[in-house]
Formats: C-alpha cells, sequence, structure tokens
C-alpha cells in the first residue's frame, strides 16, 4: 500500500501542515496530544474536508483541492476504529458484523464472515449483546465490524487507550494478525510507544500540526528526539528473530537473529517462526570486552554507530550487531569513561528478563 498524505488546514488557531508517503501495512501516526493525529485521520476518512492538498491511497486520489476532488466518505471503503467500540447497543454481535456489510455494493464485498470471526477469536459471542461484553471483545468486534465492510483501509484512532494493559495485550495479537494476514492497509493513531513499535512497520511523528519525523518504525523508535520525555524511557529497537529451538527445562526459547543467538523467556511459537522482539535501550548494557562470568543470556558483538544525547545524564548509543540495529541507553559519565565513540566495537549484553509478552508479537 501507499499512501500519500499532502495537507494544509487551518481549524481555529491550530494549523495542520502535514506531508508524509508510507507504504507500510501498518502506518502509526504517533504524536502528543493535540498534535493533529486525530484531525489528520479524519480528513483520510473524508470526515473533514482539508482547504488544501492532496490524499492518494494506492493510487486512488481521495482528495485534491486543487481538482476539488473530495471522495465522499462513503465512497471510500474505509473502515473506522475508534477509541470506545461504538457498537449498536440493541443488536447482538452478529447483527452489528452484519451492519458493516451493508454499506457496501454487493460486487466489492470481499470480506467472508465466518473467516472475519475466526480472525478476531469472537464465534463464541455472536449471540450476545455488547452490554455484557469486556472492553477488549468490544473491541474486536469492532475490528470485526470494519473488516467486514470489505475495506480498502482501515483507519483506527487510539483503539486500545481505554483499555487496562492486560485487555491490550490481550488485542494486539489480533491486529497483528489484521496487519500480517489480510492486505488491507492499516493507518493507526497513538500517543504510546509501546503500541507503536510493537504494530507499526512505518512511523509518522507528527508534532505542533508538522511531520517532525516518518520512516520505518526501527528508525524512528530509536531516537530520542523524537519521543516524548515521559515516554524516553521507552526508547529502543527492534529486532527481527527466528525461533531455533526451546529450552524447556528453563523455560526459555533460543533464536536466530543477523547479529547472533539470542535466548528469551519462552515463545509459545513453532521452529521457524518469526517474532519481533522490542528491547528497550535501558536494558542493553555495553561492555569493552566480551563478559566472561555474567549471569546476562544475551551477549552480542556490535559496533556502535551513533551517540545523541538529550542534555540530562544519559546518552542513547546506537549499534549496529551484525545488521541487527540494537541501542543502548548509558550516563554520559560512561561514555566518557569508557572512550565510547561511533566505530568503536563492543560487547553489547541484555538481560532475557527484561522482556515480557508486552515486547514481543509476530514480525510484521
Ligand atoms: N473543529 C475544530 N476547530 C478548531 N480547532 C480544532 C478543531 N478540531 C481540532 N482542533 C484543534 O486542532 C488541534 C489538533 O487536534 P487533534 O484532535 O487533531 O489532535 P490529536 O493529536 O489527535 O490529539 P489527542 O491525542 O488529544 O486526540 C488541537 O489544538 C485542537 O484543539
Amino acid at each position: 500500500m501507499t499512501l500519500s498524505v499532502r495537507i494544509r488546514h487551518k481549524q481555529g488557531d491550530f494549523l495542520l501542515d502535514a506531508a508524509f508517503e508510507s507504504s507500510g501495512r501498518l502506518t502509526a501516526l504517533f504524536g502528543p496530544s493535540g498534535s493533529g493525529k486525530t484531525s489528520l485521520i479524519n480528513m483520510i476518512g473524508g470526515l473533514v474536508r482539508p482547504r488544501e492538498g492532496r490524499i492518494v491511497v494506492d493510487g486512488r486520489v481521495l482528495v485534491d483541492a486543487d481538482k476539488r476532488v473530495f471522495v465522499p466518505k462513503h465512497r471510500r471503503r474505509i473502515g473506522y476504529v475508534f477509541q470506545d467500540a461504538r457498537l449498536f447497543p440493541h443488536m447482538t454481535v452478529a447483527q452489528n458484523l452484519g451492519y458493516g456489510r451493508f454499506f457496501t455494493p454487493a460486487a466489492e464485498r470481499y470480506a467472508d464472515f465466518s473467516a472475519v470471526v475466526d480472525l478476531l477469536g469472537i464465534g463464541h459471542l455472536l449471540a450476545r449483546r455488547p452490554a455484557s461484553l469486556s472492553g477488549g471483545e468490544k473491541q474486536r468486534v469492532a475490528i470485526g465490524r470494519a473488516l467486514i465492510a470489505s475495506p480498502k483501509l482501515i483507519l483506527m484512532d487510539e483503539p486500545l487507550a481505554s483499555l487496562d494493559d492486560a485487555r491490550k495485550a490481550e488485542i494486539m495479537p489480533y491486529i497483528e494478525r489484521l496487519r500480517d494476514e489480510t492486505k488491507i492497509p492499516i493507518v493507526y493513531v497513538s500517543h504510546s510507544v509501546g503500541e507503536v513499535a510493537r504494530l507499526a512497520t512505518g512511523v509518522v511523528v507528527l508534532s505542533a500540526g508538522t511531520v517532525a519525523a516518518s520512516g520505518p518504525a526501527a528508525d524512528i523508535l530509536s531516537r530520542f528526539d523524537l519521543l516524548p520525555e515521559d515516554q524516553r524511557g521507552e526508547a529502543g529497537a527492534m529486532v527481527d528473530l527466528t525461533v531455533a529451538g526451546q529450552e524447556e527445562a528453563f523455560g526459555l526459547t533460543v533464536l536466530h537473529a543477523a547479529g547472533g543467538e539470542w535466548r528469551l523467556p519462552r515463545v509459545d511459537a513453532p521452529v521457524g517462526a518469526k517474532i519481533r522482539a522490542r528491547v528497550r535501550a535501558r536494558d542493553v548494557m555495553l561492555s569493552l570486552e566480551r563478559p566472561q562470568g555474567i549471569s546476562a543470556l544475551n551477549v552480542l558483538a556490535g559496533t556502535i554507530t551513533g551517540i545523541s544525547a538529550d542534555g540530562g545524564p544519559d546518552a542513547l548509543i546506537s549499534l549496529d550487531c551484525g545488521g541487527d540495529r540494537l541501542a543502548a541507553r548509558v550516563t554520559r559519565r560512561s561514555v566518557e569513561t569508557l572512550g565510547l565513540q561511533p566505530g568503536r566495537p563492543v560487547f553489547v549484553v541484555v538481560k532475557a528478563v527484561t522482556f515480557d509478552r508486552g515486547n514481543m508479537g509476530t514480525a510484521g
């Protein structure tokens, strides 16, 4: 999918002046409150008509203000999922799902009801009404309703924001399946680094109505300067790993990555499965020599590719470990005493126990 957006639109005192291209399967619009994420998604969805600009999805022009093109929202074939599920309370889950299909012309319906129900694991809920569903179940039904309408694009506006961590963890695998198993591109609004790291293939960072950066998720999330101050502890990298085997006796899984072998808390996946693990920079240590007699299970040889600091006591060290990009957060004092600098070979140490389920997903 290619999504191309160029918008200039004033609403009140706020100017949205944003341009980006994305070819990822799940593009995250990421930024602090008030940066313009919802405004942008509403323009892609056709809820707001931008004064100037152009929006093109897979070669299909949805908006071209110069040429006075503005495809009305019901013709865009876009599925919406909001923070609150917005299900119809008087309808059963099956009826809510069926409603999604109602507005799609018969010839354009490609979504198969039972395939969608299976994908989201909601078969046992079909006869229930929304009031009896948990927040996580409601959101899965809302995603199903959007999907059954056979959309060409799905817009998700903070779909997990109203759920607690346990419910978020329950839904994320379904969003991953949506991303990996259907061919429908997704634009996903979030201000959570954890969510974006787990789900996004591409990220557009919005700041006060403009695009501060856009690119592959791995590039964006390893940059300190792009993350909000209260989430800098979440800065890190994503490593693509392949399951190589289980160490049953220790509850560990052995995985292969470009830069070497990893051992992580048990991942329930067969040999050969692709896993994307988020490695937070604060969980990574550096050593000039290969550490001996150390409890951490993951030690990789790498080279420093960059160092950035934001004036605080820490520095963020970018690393290349045989093709895997990682990041380590260390004190500026350590940078000085160890003589860390770009080009310097180091050993990169990651404790297995710093990984939890929320940090591991399927490779996007
Ligand atoms: N109809 C409107 N008229 C005037 N100002 C508006 C209108 N809609 C949005 N705004 C302003 O535009 C700015 C961006 O709002 P928007 O909802 O797009 O941000 P956001 O990044 O989605 O924020 P949040 O994460 O809090 O939802 C805000 O300052 C908001 O007050």
